[in-house]
């Protein structure tokens, strides 16, 4: 038996320095009477948790406390089985890619794909915002083109179709994009055999997207960015280490604000990938800027 009040205390105590800057969010409405899901609700929405990562969190507490017979208030959970993840090997899952992408350039389009590549970045995205298809088919065939003969990986953001058609490595999709998705495309993806990442910014994202078996996961905003218009707030370092150790059965992409000053503490959380944009595309020289990057993303010698 469980005193509910002591052990969402227990909780707080124990992890507030790892989740500190976050308001508290407002409790949502349990969906459970347990003791121990009940304190990890409330102590979850009292770190900033929003309702449905701290549902999500309040639940894998609950799981691992019948699985081990203890609520373990001190230690975070971070088992995907109590989050519900895919068992392994998965049932659903999207061809593999490299469990370390490396330094990620995420670019506007085909001449800066080209450009990076040439630069020697492992990993490239096309993020070509249009709703012109044949400017897209023609910026996807170009960025396909663009990297033949470097050796970069080349995503295309959002154009699924277009990607398949034209042979990229891989796509790259959002939760919306996700939303957007019928079965019978998801699985025509997956058959065509290119590989797939997604956007996460929480841990309900984080378990919906583990549910398509994707190639990678990325997580972000880590800091603020002014790139896009975030639903949910950055997420900074503490939670991006526990994402990073709950997923840590997949590549793992970290973005969001990450410049060559932050590379060092974002690394230190595990993840084997950082997207950039700005950092590439604003700096003064980008070529030089990647090779910093690269640099900072290789591990120091002992
Ligand atoms: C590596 C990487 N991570 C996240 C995103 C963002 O994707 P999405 O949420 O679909 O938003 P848009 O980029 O489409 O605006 C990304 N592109 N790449
Ligand atoms: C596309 C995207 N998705 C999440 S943050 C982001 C933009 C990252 O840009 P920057 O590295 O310049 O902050
Ligand atoms: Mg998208």
């Amino acid at each position: 038996m469980h005193d509910t009040p002591a052990l969402a205390h227990a909780i707080l105590s124990h992890h507030a320095a790892t989740f500190a800057g976050f308001a508290p969010e407002p409790v949502p409405a349990p969906t459970s009477q347990e003791p121990v899901y009940l304190a990890a609700l409330q102590a979850c929405s009292q770190l900033g948790f929003i309702a449905h990562d701290a549902e999500c969190l309040a639940r894998a507490w609950q799981a691992r406390a019948l699985r081990t017979g203890a609520a373990q208030p001190e230690v975070w959970p971070d088992a995907p089985e109590d989050f519900g993840l895919q068992p392994l090997p998965r049932a659903h899952q999207f061809a593999p890619c490299p469990e370390r992408l490396g330094l990620y350039a995420v670019l506007p389009d085909a001449t800066w794909v080209g450009r990076m590549a040439r630069a020697g970045v492992p990993t490239v995205q096309l993020r070509f915002k249009s709703d012109d298809a044949a400017a897209i088919e023609r910026e996807v065939r170009a960025a396909v083109q663009a990297v033949q003969g470097t050796g970069a990986l080349l995503f295309i953001n959002d154009h699924w179709r277009v990607a398949i058609d034209v042979g990229a490595y891989g796509i790259h999709l959002g939760q919306e994009d996700l939303d957007a998705l019928k079965a019978d495309e998801l699985q025509a993806l997956r058959n065509s055999g290119l590989r797939l990442g997604v956007s996460t910014h929480g841990y309900a994202e984080m378990v919906r997207a583990d549910a398509v078996g994707p190639s990678y996961i990325a997580m972000g905003a880590v800091f603020p960015t002014t790139l896009k218009k975030m639903a949910t707030a950055p997420q900074g370092v503490g939670r991006l280490g526990v994402y990073a150790r709950l997923m840590r059965h997949y590549p793992q992409v970290a973005i969001g604000g990450i410049g060559a000053e932050q590379f060092a503490q974002v690394l230190a959380t595990g993840v084997g990938s950082i997207a950039v944009v700005r950092a590439l595309v604003n700096a003064a020289d980008p070529e030089s800027a990647a090779a910093q990057l690269m640099q900072h993303m290789a591990p120091t010698p002992v």
